[in-house]
């Protein structure tokens, strides 16, 4: 089953198109990475398939009323703050909000999918904790624990590791995983291309707006495609985990943040 099409979207900053007709689906089953450099379109194509940006050309979720769209698909965007002193529990709870009449209070049926998000994030321990006294990592896991907590068929994830500890990383891709493996679907950016590469069934690549390669992570993880899109030197080992992506050097420096002081 497909979860999100996307045809031809092309999303505008100005009059510049920030996302140039990308076309891709996402699958039952599939855990996708996007991946791409600083700038790429990443996040303004995750802001538009959802439709919360303005679009031209097709997205099957854009199109959808809201509250079917927040039942067929949970977002975790890039700028995570929580902002009131609420309790973990509460946090989480806000994930059943599309499945709840107004003013009515969470059913068993909605606690007990609260309980698995905060478990699944190893967030127990925290339920009773002020959210907003928890460290950045630990809020960033609350608020995957929210979109876990909506329970729904696709997740779209923009980072959704930054910022995480390497253990906090890999376990939230552990869950991402397991997400795909239930059916479900996630679509996420990641800058981390060895992780991208052991923990996606597939990886799709942005360069200036357009989405130049989808496949599986061995076509896509090539070192041309690096020294092409990534403008970077690196290796690509092959381990019993998957691949590592080492990268070794910058091939222009012009593209990067500048050293050295300039008389
Ligand atoms: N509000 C805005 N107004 C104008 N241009 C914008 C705006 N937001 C983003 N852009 C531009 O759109 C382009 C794509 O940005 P986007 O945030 O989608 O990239 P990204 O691939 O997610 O990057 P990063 O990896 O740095 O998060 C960039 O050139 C950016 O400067």
């Amino acid at each position: 089953m497909t979860f999100l099409t996307l045809d031809s979207l092309t999303v505008r900053r100005g009059a510049c198109p920030v996302v140039d007709q990308a076309s891709l689906t996402i699958a039952e089953g599939e855990c996708v990475g996007l991946i791409g450099p600083n700038g790429a379109g990443k996040t303004s194509l995750l802001r538009g398939a959802l439709g919360l940006l303005p679009i031209e050309g097709q997205s099957s979720l854009a199109d959808l009323p809201p509250r079917h769209r927040a039942a067929q698909a949970a977002w975790l965007p890039q700028k995570r703050e929580i902002a009131w002193p609420m309790s973990v529990e509460r946090v989480v709870a806000l994930g059943r909000l599309p499945y709840l009449a107004r003013g009515a209070t969470l059913s068993a049926q909605d606690q007990s999918a609260v309980d698995a998000a905060l478990h699944r994030m190893g967030l127990d321990g925290f339920r009773q904790r002020i959210a907003t006294q928890l460290s950045g990592g630990e809020q960033a896991r609350v608020l995957i624990a929210r979109t876990l907590a909506q329970d729904t068929p696709l997740l779209l994830a923009d980072e959704p590791i930054a910022g995480l500890d390497p253990a906090a990383q890999i376990a939230t891709l552990d869950v991402f995983r397991s997400l795909a493996g239930e059916g479900r679907a996630v679509l996420t950016s990641l800058h981390d291309l060895s992780l991208a590469a052991r923990y996606c069934t597939r990886l799709i690549v942005m360069h200036q707006g357009r989405v130049v390669a989808d496949g599986p992570r061995d076509d896509i993880l090539t070192k041309e495609m690096l020294a092409d899109v990534f403008d970077l030197r690196a290796e690509v080992l092959d381990t019993a985990e998957g691949p590592i992506v080492q990268p070794l050097g910058v091939l222009h420096a012009s593209t990067a943040p500048q050293t050295g002081a300039h008389g």
